[in-house]
């Protein structure tokens, strides 16, 4: 059994993973952490979660479980997952990074940092998803130049970045398969007399409402016709369950930084 560690285990995506480790074969709950000053600390981490009684209380010190623990699983915020690395990197462990809304200093961190250990990083944690980015890639380059490309993403009220990382790593892919630079081409907004669309551009569009767990969709548009891919998750135990995959490969690796591409051995 490898013994895992959720941090932000009284969130949407840590009560999902919480569950799920509970009702695993192959993983055992090692522990649970939360923010400081959260009002779940000291509770059972399955009570919190909806799952019955685990027997793990939800802590807010990481360090204290990393002589337990064989793998953290962090969906949580940018700069806790940055200290979460810290930490997991003293003590020689493994981690999986689905946490999205890095800063371009912060993603620095995280590659620097995350070398030392073994970690997966992935914005997205289906196999839908990953499968997606090497299809669009495709579509991209055979398409060419007069098919424009918009991404559009739709999430949850509560979602607190934007674009999501998923958008963002798919414009990345796009724009990687037909040799343009993002920063160069990317269009976030668009708002009064802007004229009209510009060559090349790639946009990344984002709508926010209600309860959507997270919708992505690529559209390649030209005159007389457009093709849309789109992803629609309907449950977050799509990433919990990617996720979890990714704890049980991840232990095994050496130092290295990856992705759900080496998980799902898509490269
Ligand atoms: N890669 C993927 O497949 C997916 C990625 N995500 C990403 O995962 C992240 C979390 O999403 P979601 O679960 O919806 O968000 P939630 O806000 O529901 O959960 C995050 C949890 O982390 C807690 N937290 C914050 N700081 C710390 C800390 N220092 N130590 C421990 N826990 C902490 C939060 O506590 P508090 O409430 O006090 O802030 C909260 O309970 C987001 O970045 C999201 O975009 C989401 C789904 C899939
Ligand atoms: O915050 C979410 O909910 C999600 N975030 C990820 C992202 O930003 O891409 C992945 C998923 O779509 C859900």
């Amino acid at each position: 059994m490898i013994k895992v560690v959720v941090t932000g285990a009284a969130g949407r995506m840590g009560s999902r993973l919480v569950s799920l480790v509970k009702d695993s074969a192959f993983l055992t709950l090692a522990g649970a952490v939360e923010s400081k000053g959260h009002h779940a600390l000291g509770e059972d981490s399955g009570e919190v979660a909806g799952c019955g009684h685990t027997g793990v209380p939800i802590v807010e010190d990481l360090s204290s479980l990393m002589e337990r623990g064989e793998v953290v699983v962090d969906f949580t915020t940018p700069a806790a997952t940055l200290g979460h690395l810290r930490i997991v990197a003293q003590h020689r462990r493994s981690i999986v990074v689905g946490t999205t809304g890095f800063s371009a200093t912060e993603l620095d961190e995280l590659r620097s940092v995350s070398k030392q250990i073994p970690c997966v990083f992935s914005p997205n944690m289906s196999v839908g998803v990953n499968v997606i980015y090497k299809v669009i890639a495709e579509m991209a380059k055979t398409l060419g130049e007069d098919y424009d490309i918009e991404v559009i993403e739709a999430h949850h009220r509560l979602k607190k970045d934007a674009p999501s990382g998923t958008a963002l790593k798919m414009a990345e892919v796009l724009a990687r398969a037909v040799n343009r630079d993002l920063g160069q081409v990317g269009v976030y907004a668009r708002k009064g007399l802007i004229g009209e669309r510009k060559k090349g551009e790639i946009g990344i569009q984002t709508i926010r409402a209600g309860d959507i767990v997270g919708d992505h969709t690529v559209m390649f548009g030209t005159m007389g016709e457009r093709i849309e891919v789109t992803h629609r998750a309907s449950s977050r135990d799509t990433f919990a369950r990617g996720a979890l995959r990714a704890a049980r490969w991840v232990v095994k690796q050496p130092a290295g930084l990856y992705d759900m591409h080496d998980v799902l051995s898509l490269k």
